[in-house]
Parts: structure tokens; sequence; C-alpha cells
């Protein structure tokens, strides 16, 4: 649109929005771009926006910092679920968001553990507004890795990290934003906001490595589905995880480990209610409750420890909503981005049937209900793999391996991150 038709179009503006937009205007007029945030932007494209149309495009918009420009960082994993992650963002959404008002420079990754650099080593005062993921969870979380590994963590984790869905699956932001397509992101993006969210930390313990995640970690048979997916994405896309957990539930390994967690709180401790409200015959001999119970009546902090066969561990920051799927399961209903706790799922055992009706239960949201199932609030768990059990483990579809006897620790900061965009619900 020429500066001349966008004359003949502000006089149909408020006086009020025509002074504001006559300010962006002189700003753009003079052909900003945002330049190069770091040497490694190679595939990065410069872009030139037309900001004075975002009045238009969203005036009855109140959370919009309408007229003001947002300038972020977009980075496009072309790579994602079907690869469909260019056309999603080029064709559905750069518009919209260009029009909203956000001053974009996009860049593609070339490589996995791309996105991480770019996030680690960008000069954040060029995207003071965030950074916004085109992908599934894989890229976000590479992105918040990136954030937390720099010298100025503290003020990086700050920058708010925003996600047009366009994976394999992008559970996050359908579970915390309630959004499943990149046209919606785009709206609620543009409508402004954040949303904090906890972080957690998933440590191996021996070798000092911290990974960071906002969705979950586990262990078990869907760490080796993981890795075992890996091998079929690129002629299977989404549907490599299907594959995988059909092959490796034909040949199903024991897993065994030992878990020890600490509840959120004492009175959450199932160890201290009665035994009526949890069926735990499962479990083994060897779990104890270590820690102090004071004469007093007060109760300390207390380490629970599990060990023996586990189908599954899972560590969850929120409830985990599939963004596909024809049912809407979610693992951990009472877990909350926000709520300062991780739900810890315990599926104990080993075999074949126990793993499928776990499955089924799972899809119908009765899992909860079998009696190998521990479901508990805690604040911090640690998880060895015994034996010859997979010693890697998922977070946030990331995989990590270990080496050897490692020892994974899962911990929580709360709050620290933040989310473009608000649920929908809350705006009301
Ligand atoms: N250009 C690239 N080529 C190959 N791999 C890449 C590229 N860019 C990113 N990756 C890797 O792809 C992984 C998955 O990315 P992303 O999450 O966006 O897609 P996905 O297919 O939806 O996967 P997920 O199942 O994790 O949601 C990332 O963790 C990253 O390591």
């Amino acid at each position: 649109m020429s500066l001349q038709s966008f004359r003949v179009d502000q006089t149909l503006l408020p006086r009020k929005l025509r002074r504001s937009i006559q300010r962006n205007t002189s700003f753009f007029t003079q052909r900003k771009f945002v330049p190069h945030c770091s040497t490694d932007l190679s595939t990065s494209c410069r872009e030139e926006v037309p900001n004075y149309l975002a009045v238009n495009v969203l005036p009855d918009q109140s959370n919009t910092r309408q007229g003001a420009v947002r300038k972020v960082l977009v980075i496009l994993n072309p790579n994602s679920g079907f690869r469909s992650s260019r056309d999603v963002f080029y064709k559905k959404v750069q518009s919209k968001l260009k029009l909203s008002g956000f001053l974009m420079e996009v860049v593609e990754t070339a490589y996995a553990g791309h996105a991480k650099i770019l996030a680690s080593t960008v000069d954040l005062s060029k995207f003071p507004d965030g950074i916004i993921c085109v992908g599934g969870d894989g890229i976000v979380n590479e992105v918040l890795n990136g954030l937390l590994g720099r010298d100025d963590f503290e003020v990086a984790i700050r920058l708010p990290i925003g996600i047009i869905p366009a994976g394999s699956d992008n559970s996050l932001v359908w579970t915390v934003l309630g959004i499943k397509d990149p046209v919606s992101a785009a709206i609620v993006l543009a409508k402004g906001g954040f949303t904090p969210i906890d972080v957690f930390a998933v440590k191996w313990i021996k070798a000092g490595v911290t990974h960071f995640g906002l969705t979950a970690s586990y262990y078990g048979f869907v760490a080796d589905v993981l890795e075992l997916s890996e091998n079929f994405r690129l002629h299977l896309g989404p549907f490599r995880y299907v594959a995988a957990g059909l092959l490796k539930f034909l040949s199903l390994p024991q897993y065994r480990f030992e878990v020890d967690y600490l509840p959120l709180s004492p009175g959450t401790n199932p160890e201290l209610k009665p035994l009526t409200e949890k069926c735990h015959e499962q479990l083994s001999d060897d779990d104890k409750l270590r820690g102090g119970i004071h004469l007093d009546g007060r109760i300390e902090d207390s380490w629970v420890t599990r060990k023996g066969e586990f189908l599954g561990i899972f560590v969850c920051n929120h409830f985990c909503k599939p963004a596909r799927g024809l049912l809407s399961p979610v693992i951990a209903p009472k877990a909350q981005h926000d709520d300062g706790s991780l739900d810890l799922i315990l599926v104990h055992g080993s075999g074949r049937l126990k793993l499928f009706c776990f499955f089924v239960a799972y899809q119908l949201c009765w899992h909860l209900l079998l009696p190998y199932v521990e479901y508990v609030k805690v604040k911090q768990v640690k998880i060895r793999p015994v034996g010859n059990t997979h010693n890697g483990c998922g977070v946030d579809g990331e995989l990590l391996r270990g080496e050897g006897k490692a020892e994974w620790q899962c911990s929580l900061l709360p709050g620290q991150g933040r989310l473009l965009g608000r649920h929908p619900g809350a705006l009301k």
C-alpha cells in the first residue's frame, strides 16, 4: 500500500488514532529494517513492515498496543510436522502479524539445534517483544534452552515465547492457550498479553547437564518410542510415533527404575494417607518413606521412594492435551502450567496387557483409576534407571541420552517463563 493511499484511508479514523499512525508512519517511512541479530542468522530474511495497517485490522482488540511496534524474531522450522510450516507462516500467518504491528525478522532453521543457537546468541535488545516459534514443541524447547543457556539468562527468560503451531504435536500451546490452529494463534498473539508459565529443569546429575522444559519429561516406554520414532521422521512425519509405538509395543522390554519424589506437601504424601485411598499392592517391598515425622505431629518434607518395574514415568508441568487425535485425553488432569508444582504419574508394572489397558484407559481419561497407576503432585523427582533399562529421557519431544548409570532430577522454576498471548478464556 502506498503512503498516499494510506493518507486517504486514515482520514476515516478518529483523531487520536490518526496521531498514533502519524508517529508510526514517520518511523516506517524511513524504511527501517530490523538488522541481523547475530552472525548465525544465515537463512534470515529482512522484512519491511507497513505497520500503520495495524489500527485498521484489530480495532476492537483492547489488549493490543494499537499502533505500537512489536519487534520479534521469528524462528521457523521448515522440517516440522508435515513440513508445512513455511506454508502455514507465509500464507496464513505472516500478513496477520504484520497487520497487527509485528515487525519481524524471520529465520528458518537449517539444522537440528539451530534454534537453540539462535536463542542463545541473539541480541535481545533488537527483539524486545519476544521470539515466535513456528513449528512443534521441539523448536519451542530449543528456544527455551537457548535462552536459559545464556550468560544473561535471568533477563533472557523474561523474553516471551510465541508459538505458531505447525508441528507434529503442539501440546503446549493447545493445553495452555487453548489454541490448535495457526490462524487462531496469530490472533491471540495480535491481541497481546503474556501467560506466565512454570519452567522445569531436568538435570543429569552425574554429568551436571541441565535441560529445561515446559511440558513434560518422561521415562520408560514413551522415551523408548521417542528414540525409535526419529528413524521414521523423514518418511512418516507425525505418524512416526504410531509406527514406533507399535513396534516398541511388540518388542516391549522391561523397564526398572528407582524413583524418589518429594510430595508437594506432606498432606499429599500418599504414604501418610489411609491405605483405602489408593491401592498399591503392586508396589515392591522396598518402597519406603524417608524423612521425618516429628513427635509433635509436624511433618517435614519427606522423600518417598518407589522401586521396581514401571511401564512409564511422566513428570508433567501442565495437563498435556495432545493437539492431534480423535479423543482429547489428558495425562495429568490436575496439572496447571502455573501452579508451582509438577505432577508425577507412575505406571507400575510391566507387560503388554497392562500397557494396552493403560493406553485404552488414557484415551478415555480413566487411566488414573487403574490400580497400578499412581498420581501425585510433587516438588521434585529423582529417577534412576536400573540394569539395562533405557537410560534416556524425553523432554518436550526431545530425547536426552544418558550414559552408564544416569540419574535424572526434575525440579521446578515456578513462573519463570512467559508465553506470548493469553488464553482466550482469560481475556473475558
Ligand atoms: N532444519 C532442520 N532440519 C532438521 N531438523 C531440524 C531443523 N530445524 C529443527 N530441527 C529439529 O527438529 C526437531 C523437531 O522440531 P519441531 O518440534 O518443530 O517439529 P515436530 O515435527 O513437530 O516435532 P515434535 O514432535 O517435537 O513436535 C527440533 O527439535 C529440532 O532439533
